[in-house]
């Protein structure tokens, strides 16, 4: 792994003593963790150890328990998604959440949605101010689409698109809101071996920006090689936080997590 020289002193995402409970269930428990820019930070654990709880909690879509979180030195807690998102933090989704009848274009443009419901507003009363805005957001949709490899594809509908070709979209989408934080909840679930190592070089792009970025993934090989740092997870606690190398050399890690994965290989 490269060292970054933008990876920043000050965590960009910082949580305390997160806690989730859904009834007498405690799906995350007084998690703490630190999320630096221009970093890939791998959140792992076994099924039920409360990865998608602790990545919708800090997105909005869960309301925590307890605890506190912290974007770029402001809190999050209680804030809707929609509010969560224009603080800089964009997601995507373990089950791709896209506009299938829409075009590509226009499923990016979802991203900036507020500013574009202002931009409605303004082709009312500042028509050519509203359209110079309007032609602005395609001008950057366009650009991060060529970005994300779906350069030419504006004009096709999300849902005819290749299942690979949608999680590239799910990600334009998200980086609309120029995040400085971004999550990413299984974005190589269902992939080959190919399309796994081109967006884990998506992602590595993405982190050269400056952009933090904090991946749920259950492919070890590909959280071994691409992440700067690993919080583990089980049973909603976490485990073990550090560099990928210490991580897997762990022995609770490997009884709670890889030893799952040794069994199933030997299975
Ligand atoms: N909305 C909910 N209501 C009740 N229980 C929930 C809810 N969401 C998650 N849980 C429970 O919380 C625990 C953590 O689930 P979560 O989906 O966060 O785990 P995960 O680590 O993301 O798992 P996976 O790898 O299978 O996606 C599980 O026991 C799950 O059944």
């Amino acid at each position: 792994m490269t060292q970054n020289p933008q990876i920043s002193a000050e965590p960009v995402l910082s949580c305390r003593g997160l806690t989730v409970r859904f009834g007498g269930l405690v799906a995350v428990r007084g998690v703490d963790l630190d999320v630096h820019g221009a970093t890939i930070h791998a959140l792992i654990g076994p099924n039920g150890a409360g990865k998608s709880t602790l990545i919708n909690c800090l997105t909005g879509f869960v309301k925590a328990s307890g605890g506190e979180t912290l974007l770029a030195g402001r809190p999050v807690a209680g804030k809707a998604a929609y509010e969560v998102a224009e603080l800089g933090m964009a997601r995507t989704f373990q089950n791709i959440r896209l506009f299938g009848g829409m075009t590509v274009l226009e499923n990016v443009l979802v991203g900036c949605h507020r500013n574009l419901e202002r931009s409605i507003l303004d082709l009312l009363f500042r028509r050519a101010k509203a359209a110079e805005e309007e032609a602005r957001f395609i001008d950057q949709a366009r650009e991060l689409l060529a970005f994300v490899g779906l350069n030419g594809r504006d004009g096709q509908l999300a849902g005819s698109l290749a299942y690979g070709h949608q999680r590239r979209l799910e990600i334009a989408r998200a980086l609309m809101l120029a995040p400085s934080v971004l999550l990413l909840d299984e974005p190589m679930a269902g992939m080959n071996v190919v399309e796994k190592a081109e967006l884990a070089e998506l992602i590595s792009q993405i982190r050269a920006d400056g952009t933090a970025i904090l991946l749920v993934e259950h492919d070890v090989e590909i959280v071994r090689s691409l992440s700067d740092r690993v919080t583990v997870l089980h049973h909603g606690e976490k485990i073990a936080d550090g560099p990928p190398d210490g991580i897997f050399a762990d022995a609770r890690v490997q009884s709670a997590y890889l030893g799952r994965e040794v069994t199933h290989a030997e299975g």
